[in-house]
Order: C-alpha cells, then sequence, then structure tokens
C-alpha cells in the first residue's frame, strides 16, 4: 500500500486525466493540422475526420475522456446513463429513410433552404415526405440530435452532421442500423425471459430471439431475402469495426508465406474476406462456401473478383474442395453446439492434405483490463447481443481441444490466440493425416 507521504505527493486523479489528455488532444491536433483537415465538429459534414494516422493516440485519449467523464458523473447518472429509448430516434430515421430526405448538397430538391452552414430542410416538409406528423417527428428528431444526429442550423430546420450524412450516404450503415433496430433490439429485451425458460440452454433454438421472433435468426433470414440482404450488408458495415475487422484476418495469419496456394472461406457469406484476402494477396485462389441463397446474393453483387469463386455448400456435408492449403471458417462456429463443431470438423477430413491448416475465427471478449474500457464495454456489447441471437458462448482452450480430439486424432491443435486490440480469437489446427 501506498505510504500517506507517496498518496500526497501523487496528483489527484482528475487533474492527472487532464493533463495526460492535454498532451494527447495536443498530438490530435497537430495531425489535423499536418493532415490538413477542419476542426471536428458536429456543425456541417466536411469529410468524415480520418484519425487513421494518429489512432492510437486517439483510442487514448477516449479512454481517459471516458474514465473523467464517469468520474464526474453520480452513481445515480451512471445507472441510468444508457437507457432503451437510446435506440427510438435511430429506429425511426432509418424505418422512415429520414437521412436521405435532408439534403447532404446545395443542389438537391427544391424543399431546401440554405444557410452558412449549408443546406436544410424543415420539420413541415420532413413530415409531409414521411407522413409523421410534425410534432411528433420534430420530438424524434430533436432526441436524435442530443446523440449528434442531425443538428439544428436554425430554429425549425434540420441538417446533416457528419453522423447523418453517413447514414444518408451509405446504405449498409443504414442496414446495419436497421437490423440492430428491427432484429437484435428486441430479442436483447427478451433474454431474462429466455435464461428463467432455459437455464442450460445450448443451440440457436432457445434463445432471446427466438422468444422475440418465433423463430431463430437463421429461419428469419432464410424467409426473406430482403432480410438476409439486409443482415449481410450489416455484417459488410461492420468489417471496418475493431471488434469485427477484417484487417485481424488479413493481417492475422502469414498468408504471403502459402505463395500460390488455394484458400477455402468457409460460410464466407458474400465474400467480404475473401475479397479483401483477395486484394491483399493476388496469388492465393479464393473459394467462398455458403447457402444456396446467401451464393446467389454474392453472385449477382456487382463487385466480383476473377480470384475469388463462390460455391454453395453446407458445413455439415463433406468438404468438396480437396488439398487447399487452408480452410478458414470465421464466425460460423459461434453460432453451432459443440456437436455441430466435430460434425463439421469430420466432414472436413476427407478433403483435407497433410500439413493443411484449420483456421476458425470467433468473438472471444479479452480479460478485463487487458484492453481499454471504451474498447472493452463495446466488446461486452456485442457478446451478451450474440447470447440473445444466437446462444453464442465463446469456447476456452480446453473446450476447442476438446472438440478437435472428438474430431479425430488426425488433427493436431495448435490453440486460442487472441488478435491485439479486438475481441476476435484465432484457433489453428493442422491436419496431420
Ligand atoms: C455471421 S456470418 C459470417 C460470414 C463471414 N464468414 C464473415 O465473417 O463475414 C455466418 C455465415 O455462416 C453461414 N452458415 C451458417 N450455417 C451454415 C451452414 N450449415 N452451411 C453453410 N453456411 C452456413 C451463414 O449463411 C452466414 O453467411
Amino acid at each position: 500500500m501506498d505510504s500517506p507521504n507517496a498518496r500526497k505527493e501523487s496528483k489527484p486523479r482528475l487533474l492527472e486525466l487532464v493533463n495526460t489528455l492535454q498532451t494527447q488532444i495536443q498530438s490530435v491536433q497537430e495531425y489535423l493540422t499536418e493532415t490538413n483537415q477542419r476542426d471536428p465538429s458536429f456543425v456541417g459534414t466536411e469529410t468524415p475526420t480520418d484519425y487513421d494516422g494518429i489512432d492510437d493516440t486517439r483510442g487514448a485519449a477516449l479512454e481517459n475522456l471516458l474514465e473523467l467523464q464517469e468520474l464526474l458523473m453520480t452513481p445515480r447518472e451512471i445507472l441510468v446513463a444508457q437507457t432503451p429509448s437510446n435506440l427510438i430516434s435511430r429506429h425511426i430515421i432509418v424505418r422512415h429513410d429520414i437521412a436521405q430526405l435532408v439534403p447532404v448538397t446545395s443542389d438537391e430538391s427544391n424543399s431546401i433552404s440554405y444557410s452558412e452552414e449549408g443546406p436544410s430542410r424543415t420539420y413541415e416538409s420532413l413530415a409531409e415526405a414521411t407522413g409523421i406528423p410534425v410534432k411528433l417527428l420534430r420530438r424524434i428528431i430533436r432526441h436524435a440530435m442530443t446523440h449528434r444526429i442531425f443538428y439544428e442550423p436554425k430554429p425549425g430546420h434540420v441538417a446533416h452532421t457528419k453522423a447523418s450524412r453517413v447514414l444518408a450516404e451509405d446504405a449498409k450503415m443504414r442496414d446495419y442500423l436497421g437490423t440492430m433496430t428491427d432484429e437484435v433490439w428486441q430479442a436483447t429485451v427478451r433474454v431474462g425471459d429466455a435464461m428463467d425458460r432455459w437455464p442450460d440452454a445450448r443451440g440457436v433454438e432457445e434463445t432471446a430471439y427466438w422468444l422475440a421472433h418465433g423463430k431463430t435468426m437463421q429461419e428469419s433470414l432464410e424467409s426473406s431475402p430482403e432480410m438476409l440482404a439486409r443482415y449481410n450488408n450489416a455484417m459488410g458495415a461492420m468489417s471496418n469495426d475493431r471488434s469485427f475487422s477484417i484487417e485481424h484476418v488479413v493481417r492475422g495469419y502469414d498468408w504471403a508465406a502459402l505463395g500460390k496456394a488455394t484458400v477455402v472461406d468457409i460460410g464466407g457469406g458474400v465474400g467480404t474476406v475473401s475479397k479483401e484476402l483477395a486484394k491483399t494477396f493476388p496469388q492465393l485462389d479464393l473459394v467462398v462456401q455458403d447457402r444456396q441463397e446467401v451464393v446467389d446474393q454474392a453472385i449477382a453483387s456487382a463487385d466480383r473478383m476473377e480470384q475469388i469463386r463462390f460455391m454453395a455448400h453446407d458445413i455439415f456435408e463433406e468438404q468438396p474442395v480437396k488439398d487447399a492449403a487452408v480452410y478458414i471458417i470465421r464466425r460460423v462456429l459461434m453460432e453451432k453446439t459443440d456437436k455441430e463443431c466435430v460434425d463439421f470438423l469430420k466432414a472436413s477430413v476427407s478433403a483435407l492434405k497433410p500439413g493443411a491448416v484449420i483456421l476458425i475465427q470467433d468473438p472471444m471478449v479479452p480479460d478485463p483490463g487487458t484492453c481499454p474500457m471504451w474498447q472493452e464495454r463495446k466488446f461486452r456489447e456485442s457478446d451478451v447481443a450474440a447470447f440473445a441471437l444466437v446462444n453464442f458462448y465463446p469456447r476456452e482452450q480446453e473446450e476447442w481441444q476438446d472438440i478437435f480430439r472428438q474430431a479425430g486424432s488426425g488433427y493436431e491443435y495448435k490453440g486460442v490466440t487472441m488478435a491485439p486490440n479486438s475481441n476476435t480469437a484465432f484457433v489453428e489446427a493442422i491436419w496431420r493425416g
């Protein structure tokens, strides 16, 4: 324990945080100046601020700011800070395409008014366009404004902030929020009921999602091509987020060392990961496998690449692509029971040549204190959401080891490694035959 004298000498925590922040923010500001960027602001929609070259300092500053902000809050304020109503305005904005109705540039429709800050649209004109009574619409949009989505450049006018502009221009981001507010949100409020009903729940049927929607998430997606397309876009929107980032796949394995080789992306969706691998490692031949309806969607999409072949394949059927160097399966086994994981591995055996690698990427929350709180909070939010949706249980080292042991003695289990700065774990095994 510190001696009373040592304690006297150390700076009070609030001041220590402010001093550290002063230095960090100075560096961020210098970076913005060096890269000719405007001051960050919630007024107007100039291109989103790019912090890429200073991301570590920005992350450290966010961590200090979070601590500072929450140290300045009372315990009551902490308890009520997040409320279920936080999502209401986002839900309505996405449902009624409100972001697209607000002009981004000055040359759009004539219901626009121009001010120094840029184009805007009145609540009355938005009410007419959406059919929502103006008083209600104003309440909802003003709620969003407190979350920095839109602002009022002058009374009665709605204009874009950077965040609302992203929503207006990025269909994938709208699909992400649509999936969150139409699908995930409803499930999260049934978690307590699901835990009461199935205390030892396993598998995708004994879930809060099932209680909320009367079917599994997969059944929902299979029943509606629109919902499936929206879900796949939502996954794409999150591919840049640190927690889901494809960067962890691209950098987390020595793909270059494979030379000219075949990589099979099992349950690869519409090929988001394979497209990134294909761009960075042109020597790889990639095969993306998924359910027929997902493959159809991928093939219909405009950005197909020569290097990637799509193939309908059920992960529990015998693997048809023989002799590939790596079989990667990302964010698929997290939804499967242990027995299903074993079945999948057994179904792969006949295709594997000695030395072939099975690479599983699944979410796993880092241990407390090993990453900044602002990141851990995000990771734990997606962890409990995955529990609500598909009954996801992060598997420990020993559980994976046991799964590979049951799948056959030919698998040499290498272990689980966390990708740095992420909630992503790689599980690796090599087929020895
Ligand atoms: C969460 S998404 C992950 C997609 C992709 N791997 C990624 O990381 O972006 C899970 C994917 O697994 C696919 N999937 C689930 N069960 C499957 C099965 N039995 N056979 C084939 N694909 C399956 C789903 O269709 C979906 O595309």
